[in-house]
């Protein structure tokens, strides 16, 4: 079997702290006979001489532009600006196929240099997506709602560890008769993050998922204090909430919109057109007599960098063994790519 030199890049955005294979993974990479190199990162969440202690090489922040020929690169966020033509073959979340701000460069890049992009979002087996950060994603987004809701987030979120995240959840526990908190989409890889934080949190949680909300009862739905929204909405349906439901008699304070669709038709939180942020995570979208908040911040997983880390290595690392001969996944994928930058 063919094993192309994998090639961990730091991640250029600032702040993030997340990898695409942590140290356990590449152990076993180098053990199967792959070469992994390591770049070095000012803010990975992971030490650097536990890549070396998995025996992967080590090489300067960025120095990927000159990665030997046939080195696929591997990372999570968007590439820097630089260089203006691209060679290698990149592994990482480009959101360049749906007319995205700056989807025309990043192809063009591809195009110019030669290179190759496999998006992680395109990795599909029978049409389902094989790598995601949902898990993670719904349960920060759920832990920041039921924090909210008790009065405990005020100010500027950072990325944090899981013990740290799952004490606080315990703790605000205390004194508090269960909330009634609603996920919808409770079935999918966020749902099921959002429903265990919130479960952990010791609310009373409702699941819903495509059946429940078909005919949608709007009034169990606004009887609860908490909403999770976690689904993935693709044709236009009846908003979850929107304006005319903050006039509306309603227990709901709190909602953590996890689909983050803020700007899309498809929003089913109307209620709400724009993303919060870190800095500012919460956005009060009611009036002083009927006060409801909303969070949708648009990059949860960061928030737990370590724990995102390693789900999402676990999910990439077996499918690596199919990469050199571009097979299922990876054909998937390359498929996406061929169809915005044909060969020339
Ligand atoms: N905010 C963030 O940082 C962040 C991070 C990761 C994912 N996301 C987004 O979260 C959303 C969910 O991702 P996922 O990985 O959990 O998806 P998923 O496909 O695993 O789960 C989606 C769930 O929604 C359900 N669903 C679909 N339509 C429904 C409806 N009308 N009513 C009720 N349930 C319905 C599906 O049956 C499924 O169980 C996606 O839009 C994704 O882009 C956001």
């Amino acid at each position: 079997m063919t094993r192309p030199h994998l090639w961990i890049r730091a991640e250029a955005r600032p702040g993030e702290q997340r990898v695409a294979i942590v140290p356990a993974d590449a152990q076993r990479l180098v053990a199967d006979g792959y070469v992994v190199t390591v770049e070095e990162s000012p803010s990975r969440v992971i030490d650097l001489e536990d890549y070396v202690a998995a025996g992967c090489s080590v090489a300067p922040y960025g120095s990927w532009v000159d990665a030997p020929e046939g080195a696929v690169v591997v990372g999570i966020k968007e590439l820097p600006q630089d260089p203006a033509d691209l060679t290698h073959t990149h592994v990482f979340f480009a959101h360049a196929y749906k007319g995205q701000e700056g989807a025309d460069v990043t192809l063009e890049r591809f195009r110019r240099g030669g290179g190759e992009l496999l998006d992680v979002e395109y990795l599909t087996l029978d049409g389902r997506r094989v790598v995601a950060f949902g898990f993670w994603a719904g349960y920060v987004g759920a832990a920041l709602a039921v924090l909210r809701h008790r009065g405990l987030l005020d100010g500027a979120v950072a990325p944090m560890g899981r013990e740290e995240l799952d004490g606080q959840l315990r703790e605000s526990a205390d004194g508090h008769e269960p909330e009634r908190a609603l996920v919808i989409g409770s079935r999918g890889r966020s749902g099921r993050g959002a429903v265990e934080a919130l479960e952990l949190a010791g609310c009373a949680v409702t699941r819903w998922d495509r059946g429940d909300t078909v005919e949608l009862d709007k009034a169990a739905l606004l009887d609860h204090d908490i909403l999770v929204n976690c689904v993935v909405s693709s044709t236009p349906q009846q908003p979850f909430v929107g304006p005319d439901d903050v006039t509306a008699p309603r227990r709901l304070r709190t909602i953590g919109d996890v689909t983050c669709d803020v700007t899309s038709d498809n929003n089913l939180l109307p209620v709400n057109t724009a993303i919060t942020t870190w800095p500012e995570p919460v956005r009060q979208v009611g009036t002083a007599d009927a006060p409801l908040e909303v969070i949708a911040i648009d990059n949860l997983p960061s928030l737990l960098p370590l724990e995102s880390s390693m789900s999402f290595s676990a999910e990439l690392t077996p499918l690596l063994e199919d990469l050199a001969e571009r097979r299922g996944p990876w054909a998937a994928s390359l498929e996406w790519f061929r169809r915005h930058v044909p060969l020339g």
